[in-house]
């Protein structure tokens, strides 16, 4: 098991990790999200000795990483795939690594076959591809057949069939009882991955919960109706009656409406007392994608002052709209990349703030302005970050 506790990294005056306790478990593959510069590899470094805590400690079975038995047969670790002298052949690299570690030479052919690169196990690792370069860099993870394995982004640059590969052998490294710990920036590959989040911002924890929880916290269920094309009356007299019965409802781009706080069967019950024809109703469930983007983009908002989106979605929340009135829909709604706000049952909190642990939450007390030791926002990297995300 991996335990953080009060984890805090300054870099003089950055704070990149605040705070931060979590306990990364046995058994299951642990997801480790958070935007860029969020502080995921300044904590998987510290894991690994790489750098020394600020304050509060880190350790692994119980020991800091410096002071594990044998710590290369304990703990694996995937952090930059690049990190591998060029002119060595792959299998070269790996007898090196194997012979620090007092491995012997078959487990370097043994994870050269697991990892598919036994038939280039002879080339210079600077002609290999970046899929390639992952490979190698898992099978140096593996080398010691450890416990405890931190992939940070291992399915960058690998092909569909080198995504899917990663995720079983993921899967099976926990099923066989081992910590694994994974970042990674594609939701919709860790949703598949990981059944634990742990999720942070600006160095701070934001959730550690499972993804079915993560994902219910975050985000409504939501139902998709849809009246017969081109005829507005209709969908407008269908939106008054879902409002009038207490539903939140929201166009879509594309004349379809989105609606929340109804159950399926009552909101067909509904259209047909309205006397309106359905061409569609069928229930949707937000992805791990939307929950997250919802989560960061509430963090975002609570800081930012240049989201222009932000802003929009302050003003109109779920619900907002009067009785029976529809909203015209928000710039960029029904669009890939947008995220409707957090979901009623939130209290309209932007997203799920830490609880403070020492009584010292920096966000608490100023959420406008942090104080020195907060991680600062980086305002101009955010306003990319939201690029991304649209
Ligand atoms: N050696 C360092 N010196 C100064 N600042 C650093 C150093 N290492 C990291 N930082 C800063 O700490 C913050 C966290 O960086 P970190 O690389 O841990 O984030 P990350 O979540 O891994 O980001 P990404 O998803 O982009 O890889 C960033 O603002 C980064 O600029």
């Amino acid at each position: 098991m991996i335990e953080a506790v009060g984890l805090t990294k300054r870099y003089g005056a950055k704070t990149a990790v605040y705070n931060l306790s979590f306990q990364v478990r046995p058994g299951t593959v642990t997801g480790f999200l958070g935007p860029n510069g969020s502080g995921k590899s300044t904590t998987m470094r510290m894991i690994l000795g790489l750098d020394a805590p600020t304050t509060g400690q880190v350790t692994i079975g119980g020991y800091p990483y410096r002071k594990l038995p044998n710590a290369p047969r304990q703990v694996g670790a995937l952090l930059d795939a690049k990190a591998v002298h060029g002119g060595r052949h792959a299998r070269n690299h790996l007898l090196c690594l194997a012979q620090l570690s007092g491995i012997p030479a078959r487990r370097v052919d043994e994870v050269l076959g697991v990892v598919g690169l036994q038939d280039v196990a002879k080339k210079r690792s600077k002609g290999f591809s970046l899929g390639m370069g992952q490979r190698l860099g898992i099978a140096a993870a593996l080398l010691g057949d450890p416990q405890v394995l931190l992939f940070d982004e291992p399915v960058n640059g690998l092909d569909p069939e080198g995504i899917l590969w990663v995720r079983n052998l993921m899967k099976s490294l926990a099923a066989e009882g081992r910590t694994v710990f994974v970042s990674s920036h594609l939701m919709s590959e860790m949703a598949l991955t990981a059944e634990h989040l742990i999720v942070i911002g600006r160095g701070q924890l934001l959730a550690d919960m499972s993804v079915k929880d993560f994902i219910s916290h975050n985000s409504a269920d939501f139902a998709r109706v849809r009246t017969p094309e081109g005829d507005g009356q209709q969908r407008e007299k269908l939106s008054a009656a879902l409002s009038e019965a207490g539903g939140q409802v929201m166009p879509e781009q594309d004349g379809a409406l989105r609606v929340t706080g109804l159950p399926l069967p009552r909101i067909s019950d509904l259209a047909h007392g309205a006397d309106v024809r359905l061409w569609e109703l069928s229930p949707h469930q937000a992805s791990l994608e939307e929950a997250y983007m919802r989560m960061t983009q509430g963090a975002v908002d609570y800081r930012s002052t240049v989201d222009q989106r932000a802003g929009l979605q302050q003003q109109m929340p779920p619900g907002a709209a009067p009785q029976g009135q529809m909203q015209p829909p928000l710039p960029g709604q029904g669009q890939p990349g947008w995220y409707a706000p957090p979901p009623p049952q939130q209290g309209g909190q932007p997203f799920a703030m830490p609880q403070p642990q020492d009584g010292q939450n920096p966000y608490a007390a100023a959420p406008q302005q942090p104080p020195a030791a907060a991680p600062a926002p980086d305002m101009s990297k955010r306003a990319t970050d939201n690029e991304d995300a649209r």
